[in-house]
């Protein structure tokens, strides 16, 4: 049987997969397969995904956004899903996760995995849910027959919701939001419905065994984070996070790649712990969060709630953010909703590598600030995250050609911009006696030889861009 990126890289082999992330991340390949062997960093990679360009989760490597898409019973649509996920791709998330839970399940996620060059993630419970009709009805057979399907159609990899168990069932009881995760709800319903213990967990060495055939990537599930402030970091949590570590070391064992998925909603000033705590009792698997939300009290704007608790986790050692986008809380998000929820999970994951101060990563921002400073307008909007946005902004007060030239744009004016007056001053002469010494050479800065363009760009390294990806998207979608 052909080995699993893990098996492979502990046998001392760099597979063409660890090669490929390599170049991606402009690091050795050979720290690549130290990272994948003792499991601090995965390749999410399904035999089956023909079309995937591979890429690396860890805490060593650039920190990636998930976007997830996906239709529910009261909408859905394949072209709308198909657009859903040519969105997501175009604006930079670095994996895609199909939560759909509506029609034409199968349909769908074969269409996304022929067409996406990102590892596509999934919950098969969902779909279990969807065909027994209500979670008590799901059997273990029926679960473990998706999964194995979802293997073969080519999921990169999957959240299994094995980690809340029949005793940690009590613990939520004193919370003001109960259980959050949906998968979780459904794990607990059946669990309180057949008494009997979680059938995930009963039959994780099966899964295991799919999961090695085809090289899926476990992402285990956090079905009692918080749902709200009041309820993080208690004892729930951290019981199932417990058991979270417990079933990674299993999954190693069997050969299986790992990573762990986190909260959810947390104070600012508890992100941290959250991270260092996982990272402890989870042997430094990779951390996969959903934000988290630094505060509730802001439905409409959860992608920016989220988004500083995202930068946060980061900045603390997380190795993958999960988008929210707007809509969190009030509905389905739409193709808008994907491109705000992406902008603001680049942001984080680009602030969290500035912050821990990845090699490289502030060339991006040294380059936008001296074409600001330089008012080359058009460099500036070339290197804006989201270039469309930023001419756009600018132009609507100033938009000839003449103001591309200009020293100034309208928020303060010809007379009152700082950043002329302080140029004209220095040029004026004076500055060299008074301070004794040349100003820095623009021109000549490192930062200047930065050359990236923005959106349609993976967040790291030296990358084929994904507006590539984008367009290999569209000729797919001409077939
Ligand atoms: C785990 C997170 O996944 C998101 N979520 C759940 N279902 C969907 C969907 N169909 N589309 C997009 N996001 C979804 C919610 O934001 C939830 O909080
Ligand atoms: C980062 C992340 N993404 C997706 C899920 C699955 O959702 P749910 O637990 O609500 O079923 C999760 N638990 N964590
Ligand atoms: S997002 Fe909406 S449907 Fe989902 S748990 Fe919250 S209220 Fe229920
Ligand atoms: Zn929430």
């Amino acid at each position: 049987m052909a080995q699993t990126q893990i098996q492979a890289a502990r046998e001392g082999t760099v597979t063409p997969e660890m090669e490929r992330v390599a170049e991606r991340e402009n690091r050795d390949p050979a720290f690549v397969r130290e990272q994948v062997a003792t499991g601090q960093a995965v390749i999410p990679t399904n035999r089956h995904h023909d079309a995937l360009d591979p890429m690396v989760i860890g805490r060593e490597f650039a920190t990636k956004v998930n976007a997830n898409i996906g239709n529910s019973e009261t909408t859905s649509d394949l072209e709308t899903e198909l657009e859903k996920l040519h969105t997501a791709v175009h604006y930079g998330a670095d994996t895609v996760m199909d939560l759909g839970t509506g029609s034409d399940l199968d349909e769908i996620r074969e269409t996304h995995i022929e067409h996406s060059p990102v590892p596509l993630g999934t919950v098969p419970l969902y779909e279990a849910v969807t065909q027994a009709g209500s979670p008590e009805d799901v059997t273990t057979d029926l679960l473990l027959e998706i999964i194995e399907k979802q293997a073969k159609q080519g999921v990169d990899y999957m959240t299994i919701h094995a980690g809340i168990l029949a005793e940690h069932l009590p613990l939520t009881d004193g919370r003001k939001t109960g259980i959050v995760s949906r998968g979780g709800s459904i794990m607990a319903k059946w669990m309180e419905e057949n008494g009997e213990q979680n059938p995930l967990y009963q039959v994780f060495p099966e899964i295991c065994e799919i999961f090695a055939e085809h090289d899926v990537t476990f992402s285990l599930g956090d079905s009692l984070r918080p749902g709200c402030l009041a309820d993080a970091c208690d004892e729930a949590q951290y019981a199932e996070l417990d058991t979270l570590g417990e079933l990674t070391r299993v999954g190693w064992d069997r050969g299986v790649q790992v990573m762990v998925e986190g909260p959810g909603h947390v104070p600012m000033h508890k992100v941290a712990e959250n991270v260092e705590r996982q990272q402890a009792v989870c042997d430094g698997a990779p951390f996969y969060v959903l934000g988290p939300l630094v505060t509730d009290i802001a439905p409409g704007y959860d992608h920016i709630t989220s988004a500083i608790g995202a930068a946060m986790a980061a900045e603390a050692g997380a190795a993958m953010l999960c988008y929210v986008t707007p809509k969190e809380h009030l509905g389905l998000p739409e193709e808008d909703d994907v491109r705000d929820g992406l902008a603001a999970y680049r942001i984080a994951a680009h602030a969290g590598d500035v912050a821990t101060e990845r090699p490289g990563a502030r060339d991006w921002d040294d380059a936008l600030s001296e074409a600001r400073y330089e008012f080359d307008w058009r460099e500036q909007f070339r290197l804006a995250l989201d270039p469309d946005r930023a001419r756009s902004y600018h132009d609507q007060t100033l938009p000839g050609d003449n103001y591309k030239e200009a020293r100034f744009c309208s928020m303060c004016g010809a007379e009152f911009c700082s950043m002329r007056i302080d140029q004209d001053a220095r040029d004026g002469g004076e500055m060299e006696r008074i301070e004794g010494e040349e100003r820095t050479d623009l021109e000549s800065s490192p930062a200047a030889e930065v050359n990236r363009p923005p959106v349609g760009t993976h967040a790291s390294g030296d990358l084929p861009p994904v507006a590539d990806h984008a367009e290999s998207l569209e000729e797919a979608d001409d077939d």
